[in-house]
């Protein structure tokens, strides 16, 4: 689904990432962790081609990305969730609105049933009128997996979700992840919080890769 082999990165600098060769297959539920500024959100954007690498080869979806024109960079990313670490949404547009422009800006439309019932999984049916500046931050990274899902992608990927968020609030938002998996959905989230990645462990398979010396390594079972 997602290919890297002997990827590198760098900002202009010394590399960031190198010789990274990892498989995400279809229906995994991966971990990635690491240091701060050690390159997660990094490797996150080389999994929808924010970024490309400046060595090795990233393969989405069988297409090498280098490879890829912009119509099929678009395409590709309505195939991949994100949600990011900040969650960017235009304050001035209701929740319902901010939700659903992912298929707005494809042209596309969301049945009001549908957006209904994804509002209401994510616990958020009785706010889509509300405006983004009034939610809690639990509410808004409930209302950035909303988004990230609403075009059905096959890959969710979640940049810190869980950052600001208190342990009953990350578990709510950590059981949304895992009902995605079990729907079939590839899932990554980088994260910071050890506690999360155990938790998750006891309901789910997932595996933990581990920023390290510049390398992405899969951690070993005592995490
Ligand atoms: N656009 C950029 N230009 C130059 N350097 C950058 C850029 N974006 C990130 N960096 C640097 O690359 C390094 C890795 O950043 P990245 O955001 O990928 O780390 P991270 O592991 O996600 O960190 P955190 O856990 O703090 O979010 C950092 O030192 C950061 O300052």
């Amino acid at each position: 689904m997602i290919a890297f082999d002997n990827v590198a990165y760098s900002y202009g600098g010394a590399e960031l990432l190198s010789e990274v060769s990892l498989r995400l297959t279809p229906g995994s539920f991966h971990f990635l962790t690491g240091p701060s500024g050690a390159g997660k959100s990094t490797f996150l954007k080389l999994c929808y081609a924010e970024l490309l690498p400046t060595a090795g080869q990233v393969t989405i979806f069988d297409r090498e990305v280098r490879s890829l024109d912009r119509d099929e960079v678009a395409r590709m990313r309505r195939r991949v969730g994100v949600v990011h670490q900040d969650c960017q949404f235009l304050d001035h547009l209701p929740i319902a609105a901010n939700v659903t422009l992912p298929l707005a800006v494809s042209g596309r439309d969301t049945g009001a049933q549908d957006l209904a019932d994804l509002l209401g999984w994510v616990g958020l049916g009785h706010l889509a009128d509300a405006l983004p500046p009034s939610l809690s931050g639990g509410e808004r990274q409930r209302a950035a997996v909303a988004r990230a899902v609403i075009t059905s992608p096959d890959i969710v990927l979640a940049d810190e979700p869980t950052g600001n968020l208190d342990w009953e609030m990350s578990l709510r938002l950590l059981t949304l992840l895992v009902e995605l998996n079990r729907m079939g959905k590839t899932i990554l989230i980088a994260t910071h919080d050890l506690n999360l990645i155990r938790t998750a462990k006891q309901q789910v398979a997932a595996r933990v890769l581990r920023i390290k010396d510049r390398r992405i390594q899969l951690a070993g079972a005592d995490l």
